[in-house]
């Protein structure tokens, strides 16, 4: 059994089958027997050929090479097939020579299928590596991005790599990511002459959490309350099911004003973790080359399934058609093989795909107009009961008082010398 998951209990699928249940951790929750077998599995992701998929490395128009004889496509490795799909859904379309290419489309973000999108995207590497390491057991960790501080807790040698001491956007050469080397960075040739990001590998992966001196903004990691309140929004989606969707809880997680109010200049969550990596993480065609992009994911995927629990898995607000292109629920999510739709992501992951996080939810904080309500509340209910208190005891006390003293009680004879007299009758007269 794989070191990652604790399989404790089955569940079953939509055929009534018994299947295990998979737990996915948080990566700094590992031992260090764990931590090493999970960056190993990656690495050997990264130089294994995938067993069942090609990738195309020509636009259709150009699929079958200059000789119309010569199929453009090319082996690629799981973890680099993985980093293409990415590529793929984000990529500008080419108009022709000479013609700016069109960056309006994107499959995977800015998008009611941003969450459903990389939730497909995560469980067909998770398979694929389960394959590779010939154990179903195998479960992606995440990483609580959450943390508001201004450091990458899980950049060390023995996680996913420290800070190198020479360049401090490089990873540290006593990690084995300072040996990975990206694909699909040759974004001039795709842009300007229509080809496809094929397998051969560039340059490294670069990395300098924090450091982006021109944007203080993105210097620091979204907060615990960001999580708490995006939790709270109710609607899954919201027209035009776009980036600037207010009250949407996709749009919220995926990074925009944690209200759902949209503005440019906000980056929070899912965006903001990206744009704090700052290098190879942070760039939509390239992202996934830092293997970090998939504990950010599968974080945010965690947010997802715990949205989608707390609130029923409502797929009314998700649209049915109106959405950008590709994004509509009943779409096949480009360009993933076999097609699959946002519908059948769009459950909880536990009951329904076998997998489960195990995460401590921060509970909300209350708003500074919030806290004044309840203190004027609570004011005004103190009041309310020191007055009930007052006038029950001074009630009670005159009632004491009645009791404890009879000679004021009316019906009682006032004080008229009669004992006196009384007395002085049964004394002899000396
Ligand atoms: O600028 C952003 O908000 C931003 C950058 C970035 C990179 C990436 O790979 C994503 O998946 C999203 C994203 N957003």
């Amino acid at each position: 059994m794989g070191k990652e998951a604790v399989v404790a209990k089955s569940s079953p699928d939509a055929c009534g089958h018994l299947i295990a249940m998979l737990f996915r951790r948080n990566l700094l929750d590992f031992s260090a027997e764990e931590r090493s077998h999970f960056v190993q599995a990656l690495d050997l992701a990264k130089r294994t050929t995938h067993p069942q998929y090609v990738i195309a490395t020509r636009r259709s128009e150009e699929i079958l090479g200059d000789d119309g004889n010569t199929p453009q496509f090319e082996n690629i490795s799981i973890y680099n097939y993985f980093v293409w799909t990415h590529y793929y859904s984000v990529k500008k379309t080419f108009l022709g020579p000479g013609q700016e290419s069109f960056g309006e489309v994107d499959f995977s973000h800015e998008g009611p299928a941003f969450l459903t999108w990389h939730r497909f995207h995560l469980l067909q590497l998770e398979k694929d590596m389960q394959d590779m390491l010939q154990d179903p057991s195998f479960a992606l960790p995440y990483w609580d991005f959450a943390t508001g501080k201004n450091v990458c807790d899980v950049c060390t040698d023995d996680l996913m790599g420290a800070r190198s001491s020479w360049d401090p956007a490089a990873i540290s050469s006593n990690s084995v990511f300072s040996q990975w080397r990206v694909v699909c960075e040759s974004l001039e040739d795709y842009d300007t002459r229509g080809t496809l990001c094929n397998s051969t590998e560039g340059g490294p992966i670069r990395r300098n959490p924090a450091g982006n001196v021109a944007r203080p903004t993105v210097q620091r990691l979204p907060a615990p309350q960001d999580v708490a309140q995006c939790l709270e929004v109710g609607s899954f989606d919201t027209p035009p099911f776009y980036s600037n969707s207010t009250d949407s809880f996709r749009n919220t997680v995926e990074g925009n004003d944690p209200m759902g109010r949209y503005d440019p200049a906000v980056r929070s969550l899912h965006n903001l973790a990206h744009l704090f990596l700052n290098g190879t993480g942070g760039q939509t065609h390239l992202s996934p080359n830092d293997p970090i992009f998939v504990l950010l994911h599968t974080f945010t995927d965690a947010v997802f399934d715990e949205w989608l629990r707390r609130h029923d898995a409502d797929i009314s607000t998700f649209p049915l058609e109106n959405a950008p292109i590709g994004h509509n629920r009943q779409f096949n999510m480009v360009p993933f093989w076999p097609p699959v739709t946002s519908t059948e992501m769009f459950v909880t992951a536990a009951d329904n795909l076998g997998y489960t996080y195990e995460v401590q939810w921060p509970s909300q904080n209350f708003s500074i107009s919030e806290i004044v309500t309840i203190a004027v509340v609570a004011a005004l209910g103190l009041v309310g009961l020191i007055f009930l208190g007052t006038s029950y005891l001074i009630r009670a006390r005159s009632k004491m008082d009645e009791a404890n003293q009879p000679l004021l009680i009316d019906q009682y004879q006032p004080y008229d010398g009669g004992y006196e007299k009384a007395q002085n009758a049964t004394q002899p007269m000396v």
